[in-house]
């Protein structure tokens, strides 16, 4: 997968050169490149930004560098992403979709956001999806762009030691993880669940099932309402 990020942040980039992203980077399944939004400016100054036509606070990116870093970045099998308070919520389902994808170009807004019409010229020749992480307020995108990297290069085949980590996942099958634990078995007075120390592969999933079903019912009841009824086992927490 190409990805190609521009931001006049560029150094906000620097955690995806660790990790497992850094090492998807260095063996080839992850070609990311990082621009600096500036390189396409052309006065003295490297000007990004301007005051907004209606009024309103703040200041708004100007279309012209925008418009030349998506034509220096751009390839047939670009998709864009825009991170903005104003996009569509970011999901798991869209992590998995951007998965799939040959050429993501993510593009960093800040002030109060990019021109529309770069958005808008640039949905003339490219899939556009303008997303958000959630209902609070960033300074800018570069953060957004991070997260829905990790979201998406962990899908990545290969990047994942482990690909059962990615089938167990309780986000794809609508539900919270249940709690896990590891050594030592008893720490500060609290033992770690009978049940996850029996050996009983058939009682501990029954246990993570219940103990998923409930989590979900207590802390995200949105995504327990819209779970298959037909799927709810009977609450088993003596499993
Ligand atoms: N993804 C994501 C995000 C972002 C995000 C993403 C990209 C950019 C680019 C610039 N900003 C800053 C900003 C902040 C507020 C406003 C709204 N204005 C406020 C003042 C009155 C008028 C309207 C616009 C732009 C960004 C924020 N925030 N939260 C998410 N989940």
């Amino acid at each position: 997968m190409r990805v190609d990020i521009v931001s006049i942040f560029p150094d906000y980039f620097a955690p995806l050169d660790l990790s497992l992203i850094g090492k998807a980077r260095g063996t080839g399944l992850l070609d990311l490149s990082v621009h600096d939004l500036r390189t396409w400016t052309s006065d003295v100054h490297r000007t990004v930004d301007d005051t907004p036509y209606g009024g309103g606070p703040g200041m708004v990116m100007r279309p012209e560098p925008w418009a030349a870093a998506l034509d220096a970045v751009a390839s047939p099998a670009a998709q864009l992403i825009v991170p903005s308070p104003a996009g569509r919520p970011f999901t798991q389902a869209d992590a998995h979709e951007l998965a799939e994808l040959p050429h993501l170009i993510f593009a960093c807004g800040r002030y109060e956001g990019i021109d529309q019409r770069v958005l808008d010229e640039a949905a003339a020749r490219m899939p556009v999806r303008e997303v958000s992480l959630g209902d609070y307020v960033l300074f800018g995108g570069e953060v957004a762009v991070i997260v829905i990297m990790e979201a998406v290069t962990r899908l990545l085949p290969g990047v994942l030691g482990n690909a059962d980590s990615l089938t167990e996942e309780s986000h794809a099958a609508g539900l919270l993880e249940a709690p896990v634990y590891t050594k030592p078995a008893s720490w500060r007075d609290r033992a770690v669940p009978e049940v996850l120390r029996s050996g009983d592969h058939g009682r501990i999933a029954r246990w993570r099932r219940t103990e998923s079903l409930l989590r979900t019912a207590a802390r995200r009841p949105d995504m327990f309402a819209a779970y298959p009824p037909e799927s709810l086992d009977k609450f088993d927490r003596a499993a």
